[in-house]
Formats: structure tokens, sequence, C-alpha cells
């Protein structure tokens, strides 16, 4: 501090030693920052303090406070009252300017970014008594700071400001007691009081004993004294104290020679109940091995018997080396050749499975070639002239060989030509086998249509047969119903009911017409063989299926069901629709009626014997418009060359 002839008083703030900030006590940056900005410090101390002797406005403490370094009223008034007339006027100033508690704590409200110190009057005698010494040693004025800062009697005064970097220089002399604090920080309401490790890091700054402030690292090896690892592990000193490559080093062989204390860092003495728990690795004993001794090197049984007993006396679990197998008769197995391995090298196959002859593969040495293999002509065999194999991959085993070196027609197996010369081979158009008519965009007919009362007479004896051939429902195509019917259960007109059909019958492909159908019994005439079960359409469907699913096929299996309706066996039928047409059949159809519905059925026309094909005329069934040009294939002396329709000048 000066004080000029014009009553200018003029402070040069030098730090001897600024501690770095707390929040960076490893990186020990801040260091350099408030270094950096000492003279700017100092400039601006001087600046203000000019200002505050100028100016006359109180509220100029106020105005200009924010980011500013604080230096203490006291001191400011006793360095007055002893150098001369101009402090004297700094003091009564700042007295009477600021001897009010309001505007005091207005002051320190409106300024709780100012750094509050306070030193002593004997360091403010002393240096300003040394008027030749412009430079204030904050490091001496801060061992007798005091914390009665924030009172009245020793007010504050702001003297400098930290223009250049804006960062708030804050001190709490209620939060530090011992250690003036002048940290850059953005939090200053952080209360590091109860912070051990903050205390410890300042207390070793401010030492003069320490290293001269060295920032030991967060983490260091306490072996090697590396800062820097991929992964910090645990060792004999607690938890992160080793690197990576010392922690293996530790975990796997134990503990070295030198110890752990890092030359670089040294860790400080660490109280006894923190100090970790250091426990020496187990040595395990060496895991024994087992040998196989030769003849020379193996005693005897006996030998090793009687020397069991000192043996195990005297050797410890680490001095045993070798433990000899002690097995009886051991001596006596058969000494295996050096050469011979005791296991069996495994044999990978050089062929594969289906390889007729065990050829060596010998695989390229120098890449395999891009050259286009030779082509494989198959009727050259499987071997070349000079005997080399013109194919790659070995041949199938048995066959291979033999029939690429044989040309033959190609046939069909034996079992296989058997079933198509007799005639089984050949597949059956698909179809679904129905029970009874199905009725195509119609419901059938369930009115409970009873047919007429017949007039017949109840059978005398068992064997005559009721409802005959006199039958009026039989003579007029319709069945009796058993409820009205005066034969009851001896009436035989009840065919379709009872549904006697012939049951042994059989499609069979035949040489001209497709499949047809045959019978395995004899049948008699006017017996009813079967059913002709089918879709229930009406002509307009005809002619949508002919034109749709039908098309291009040259079976068809429409046969006409009355009343503008027809049955079609193409899909869903019985056995009937296999019966093909015949211009001297041995059945014929008949349409019966039965509870308001047709029952279309193949009758015998005459007797039909066993084996034979059964024919029908389609004559009687509407076979459609191209029926007509069909040619007829039914081979009986009588042909009308086509199917379907008889002609008018057949008929004639
Ligand atoms: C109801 S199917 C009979 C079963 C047919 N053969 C089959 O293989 O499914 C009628 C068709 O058989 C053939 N067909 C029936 N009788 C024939 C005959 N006498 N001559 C030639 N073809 C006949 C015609 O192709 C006719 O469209």
């Amino acid at each position: 501090m000066t004080v000029a002839a014009d009553n200018s008083v003029s402070i040069e703030m030098q730090w001897s030693v600024i501690p770095p900030p707390l929040n960076d006590v490893t990186n020990n940056t801040g260091l350099h920052d408030i270094e950096e900005n000492n003279n700017n410090n100092t400039q601006t101390a001087q600046t203000i303090l000019s200002s505050v002797q100028k100016n006359d406005d109180p509220t100029l403490d106020t105005a200009g406070i924010d980011g500013t370094s604080v230096m203490d009223r006291s001191l400011i008034s006793n360095t007055a009252s002893e150098s001369n007339q101009s402090q004297n006027s700094l003091s009564s100033y700042l007295s009477g300017q600021l001897n009010d508690e309001e505007e005091y704590h207005h002051l320190n409200s409106n300024s709780i970014d100012t750094t509050v110190t306070e030193a002593t009057m004997s360091q403010l005698s002393s240096l300003t008594k040394d008027e030749d010494s412009t430079k204030i040693p904050i490091s001496s004025a801060v061992a007798s700071v005091t914390s009665e800062t924030t009172t009245l009697s020793s007010p504050t005064l702001i003297v400098a400001q930290t223009p250049q970097h804006q960062k708030k220089i804050t001190c709490e002399s209620t939060t530090v007691d011992a250690v003036p604090c002048k940290r850059t920080c953005e939090e200053p309401t952080i209360d590091y009081r109860n912070d051990t490790v903050v205390k410890r890091a300042r207390a070793d700054e401010f030492s003069p004993s320490s290293s001269s402030f060295m920032t030991q690292p967060k983490d260091w090896c306490r072996r090697c004294g590396t800062t820097e690892t991929p992964r910090w592990r645990g060792g004999p000193l607690g938890r992160h104290t080793l690197c990576n490559a010392c922690g293996l080093r530790w975990k796997n062989v134990g503990c070295p020679d030198e110890g752990y204390n890092s030359p670089t860092y040294p860790p400080p003495e660490l109280p006894p109940n923190m100090r970790p728990k250091t426990s020496l690795p187990k040595l395990r004993a060496p895991k024994p091995k087992i040998t196989r001794p030769t003849k020379e090197t193996s005693p005897k049984i006996s030998e090793m018997n009687n020397s069991k007993a000192t043996e195990t006396s005297s050797d410890t679990a680490q001095d045993i080396k070798h433990i000899i197998i002690n097995t009886p008769g051991y001596d006596e197995l058969p000494k295996i050749p050096n050469n011979v391995l005791l296991r069996k090298r495994k044999q990978f196959l050089i062929a594969g499975l289906y390889s007729p002859t065990y050829k060596e593969i010998q695989l390229p040495t120098k890449g395999i070639s891009t050259k286009r293999p030779p082509r494989v002509s198959w009727k050259k065999g499987a071997f070349n002239s000079d005997g080399s194999s013109q194919f790659r991959l070995p041949l199938p085993i048995h066959q291979g060989e033999f029939l690429l070196n044989t040309e033959c027609e190609f046939s069909l197996p034996a079992d296989i030509l058997q079933e198509h010369y007799g005639g089984c081979l050949r597949q059956i158009s698909n179809y679904t086998k129905i029970k009874t008519n199905i009725y195509v965009g119609r419901r059938p007919c369930k009115t409970d249509h009873q047919a007429a009362k017949c007039q017949c007479e109840v059978p005398s004896d068992e064997k005559t047969p009721g409802c005959g051939d006199d039958c009026l429902n039989r003579m007029l195509f319709y069945e009796c119903d058993p409820r009205t019917c005066p034969c009851e259960d001896k009436c035989t007109n009840r065919r379709f009911q009872q549904k006697k059909y012939i049951t042994d019958l059989e499609p069979f492909p035949t040489t001209h017409r497709g499949w047809g159908l045959r019978t395995l019994v004899a049948i008699s005439k006017g017996e009813l063989v079967t059913e002709y079960r089918g879709e229930v359409i009406t002509h307009q469907m005809v002619k949508e299926r002919m034109n749709t699913i039908y098309k291009g096929q040259q079976n068809f299996y429409f046969l006409d069901y009355g009343n503008g309706e027809v049955i079609d066996a193409g899909l869903k039928g019985s056995e009937a629709r296999f019966i093909n047409h015949s211009c001297n059949p041995n059945c014929h159809i008949e349409k019966w009626g039965l509870k308001g519905e047709l029952f279309v059925g193949v009758f015998a026309s005459r007797d039909i014997t066993a084996g034979e094909e059964l024919f029908y005329d389609y004559n009687f069934s509407t076979f459609g418009e191209s029926g007509d040009d069909q040619l007829c294939r039914c081979d009986s002396d009588i042909c009308r060359g086509t199917i379907g329709k008889k002609r008018r000048e057949n008929a004639m």
C-alpha cells in the first residue's frame, strides 16, 4: 500500500502462494489460472481503491462489487490511521459511510460473491510501516484470519475485482475458519467443512512441508506408480490400488518383494481403522505330478511298501514331486515302446462312404485352380481310357459305376410292370364318395310326402314277398311307406330305403372306355345294382361347369335327374359313375320317387354273371350336346356308333 501526496492510496497485491481451487484438487488447473490473473487483480485493486477515495458516492461499493476481491476494512482503517491523513480519510470514509448495519448487510447481501478476509492489526501495521514495500504478502495474512468479518466492528471493504474472466471469488469466513479460501467456484453454497478429503487436500496444499503442492491423482498404482490403466484392481492395500497388470500379478503370483509403495505417489499413512486388511495369499503346494515310471526307475512293490512308512513320515506335501502309482502287478505290465501312442490317433476318412475304392486325395498345394473342370460325359462312363476317374467326387459305392457304364432303355421295375399289365396301375380319378345326393342351390324336399297306400295283400306265407310286381307303387316307381303299406315289414318295395344294393362291385380300367364298373357276384334280372348319386344341379350349372372345371375333359358324369335338374357325379358321387355306355346294355336306369325326391337306380336288365362289366344305355340320360358326337366303343353288335341320345333314325 502506498499513500501518495495527493492522498491517493494505491495497493498492489501479490499472491505469493495461491492455493488451487478446492474443486480441482487433483489436476491443479485452477492454480495456474489464478497465478496468471494475479497481475490483473493487482491492477484492479489499485484502480478500485483510487476510485473509492475519489468517489464520494457511498453506493459505489454496491455498484462495483460483482466479482470482487475483498480486503479487510479494519486493515484499511488501521493502515490509514497509522500512515497518513489520506489513510485517515479513507478510514473515516469507510467507517462513516458503511457504519450502518443495514447498509453493511445490504452491501454484503448484494455482494455475496465477495471474499471476506481480515488481517490482524499487527500485520497491517507491519505492512504499512514498510512503505517501501508495495506488496502485501497474503500468505502471511492468511495465518491470522479471523471470523469476525461479519460484525460491524470489522466491516468489509471491497477493494478488488476480477473482470478478466468474471469468475466469482468467494470466501465465507464462517465456512472455513482456519484456512482462507480463494477458489473460483460457480457453486458458492457448497459447504466443504465436513469434507475430510477437501480439508486434507487443502491442508496438504497449504502446508509448507508439502511437496510443493504436488497433486496426487485419484488412483495410482501402489506398485508401479502409473495413473493410467484400463482397469483398476484391488490389492493388499485395498480396492483400486493396483493397475491392471500389477493387480493380475498380485492375484496370480502374490505379493512382490519390493512391496506396493509407489515411489511416485507415496500413499499417506492411513489410520489403523482405515488400513486395508492385508492377507497374504495362500501358498498352495504344487500339484503332485503323476508320472508313469519306467521299469528301471520304478521300484518293486515290496520295496515301495517297505519304504512307505519312512517316506510318509519324512516328506511334506510340498516336497512331494512325484507320486508313483502303486498298482499291484504294475511292474508286470508289458513295456510300451516310446514310439507307440497310448491313445490311438484319430483316423479320418479319406473317401466317402459311397466310394468303391479308397483313393488318396491330393489337395492342391498352391491354391485352388480357377479353371473350369472338364465336362463330364455320361456316355463315357465313370472312368477314362487311362483308368482315371472323370469325376472329382467318389461315385456311389454299389451301382454308380455300373449304371454309368451300362446303357439301356428305360423300363419300369418288374413289380410295377406286373400291375400295369394287370390293369391295376391306373390311378382312379379323384372323387368323393357320398351316401346321399347333395342338392346344390336348393334344400332337399322335407315334406312328409307319403306315397299312395298300395292295395297289396299281406302275403300268407313267408316265402311270398309283399308288394311284388303287382304293387301299384312299384308299377308307378314309388317306394312304399312302411307306415301305410299293408305288407309292413314284408314289403319288398323299399329297396332304396333299405339300401339293398350290390356291394360287390369293382371299378376297373377298360381298354378303350377308361374306367368301368364290374360286378364280382351274379346279379339277377330286375335287381337294384346301385344308386347313382351325385350333386343335384341345374342345367345352368351344368353349362358353367362344362366351361370351367370340366373344360377339355373327355369323361362326363351328368345324368338327367328330372324336373330340369341334373345329377353330376364328377366331383362327388357313388360307384355308379364308372358305369360306361353300351348300345346293348345289361342294366338300365330307373328313377324312383321317395319322400318328394327322386332316387336314380341302376337296375339289372338281365341276369348278370360275376365279373361282367356293367353297362347302361346313356340314351336315357341327357349327356349334353357334345355327347352326341362322342364315339361309342361298347363293342356290341348293335352299336349305334355314338353315345348319348338315340337318334331318331336309329329309333325309327
Ligand atoms: C360316366 S363316365 C364313365 C366312366 C368313365 N369311363 C371313366 O373312366 O370314369 C362316362 C364317360 O365314359 C366314357 N365312355 C363311357 N362309355 C363309353 C363308350 N361306350 N365308348 C367310349 N367311351 C365311353 C365317355 O368318355 C364318357 O364321357
